[in-house]
């Protein structure tokens, strides 16, 4: 069972926020939403809580159309940020575990157990205005998981954070997904949904541009690049059948070719002229990818 959205559209006036998007989330997965300002990310989330009505189509979790009776089940952290600046952190923390029928004990365990994985446990009793941005997203993040959500949706956990914390935080949603949380976040990063995701969906402009298992996607996409690393002259290779790009940086060509199946006469070739340090077939890339589904560079 899984989140399923079915041709799901919302407009605002004559500006079509989402268009037609169709989707599985199977359970357990971490999914990863990437697109540009206003690609749709935030508004299809909305859509998912309850919050936005869609103007048409269906969304439903385990075969179900999503109600408040589910509530306890999904954590959101919100784009825009909404802690109380000026509760103490464990007393913002309590209310909202509260109000998911956690008892005190409940919510002191973990809150104490999160504040030590991400290193602020001196930021306990503090004010959340005290805090800075990098700490108080922190603790955003616990108040979204705090009930232990089995579905937890992220719009833009890693945005507007130092290298450290994106990669405090990184680990702290890798741990969430393998204790068996189906994990549905938003970026602008394509090398966040290359690192942390089995599964995405790109949006461009409310469109659905591409979606599923990204070795699926980069298996149907069929486009490899070959990184030849050698001295010889390799030119020959624009010649060749299935080859549709070659850049060279110094001793270091790249050869994008249609199939993988195109590699094999062009390693039989390049092995003719001697010695070379490397001759390696490469996945395309989602910026590759990306490229070629909507003709223009991701920005
Ligand atoms: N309440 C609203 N009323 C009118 N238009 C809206 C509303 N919410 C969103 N939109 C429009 O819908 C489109 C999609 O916005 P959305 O916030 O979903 O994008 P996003 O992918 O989350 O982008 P960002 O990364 O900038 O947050 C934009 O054109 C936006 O202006």
């Amino acid at each position: 069972m899984s989140l399923k959205l079915t041709h799901l559209t919302k407009t605002f006036g004559s500006n079509t926020a989402v268009d037609d998007i169709n989707l599985d989330v199977p359970k357990g997965s971490m999914y990863g939403f990437l697109g540009g300002n206003g690609a749709g990310k935030t508004t299809t989330f909305r859509m998912i809580l309850g919050l936005l009505t869609q103007t048409t189509g269906e969304i439903t979790y385990d075969g179900k159309k999503i109600d408040y009776s589910m509530t306890d089940k999904i954590g959101y952290l919100p784009e825009e940020r909404g802690l109380h600046p000026k509760l103490k952190v464990s007393e913002q923390v309590k209310y909202l575990g509260k109000l998911k029928g956690m008892s005190t004990k409940e919510v002191n365990n973990k809150l104490d157990y999160w504040l030590e994985r991400f290193e602020v446990p001196e930021n306990r009793e503090k004010k959340i205005e005290k805090l800075s941005k990098g700490n108080q997203q922190k603790i955003q993040l616990i108040a979204s998981i705090i009930h232990n959500p089995e579905l937890i949706i992220l719009d833009e956990p890693f945005s507007g954070l130092d290298p450290v914390n994106v990669e405090m935080l990184k680990s702290a949603v890798k741990e969430l997904n393998k204790d068996g949380a189906t994990i549905i976040f938003s970026t602008h990063r394509m090398e966040h949904v290359e690192e942390l995701c089995e599964e995405l969906c790109i949006l461009n402009k409310g469109k659905q541009i591409v979606s599923g298992n990204i070795d699926q996607i980069k298996d149907d996409f069929g486009q490899k690049d070959i990184i030849i690393e050698g001295d010889h002259d390799v030119s020959f290779i624009k010649a060749m059948p299935g080859v549709l790009d070659v850049k060279r940086v110094r001793n270091k060509t790249t050869v994008k070719i249609a199939d993988e199946q195109f590699a094999e006469p062009i390693f039989n070739e390049v092995i003719k002229l001697g010695y070379f340090k490397r001759f390696q077939v490469q996945e395309p890339s989602i910026n590759d990818i990306f490229i070629a589904k909507v003709g223009e560079k991701y920005e």
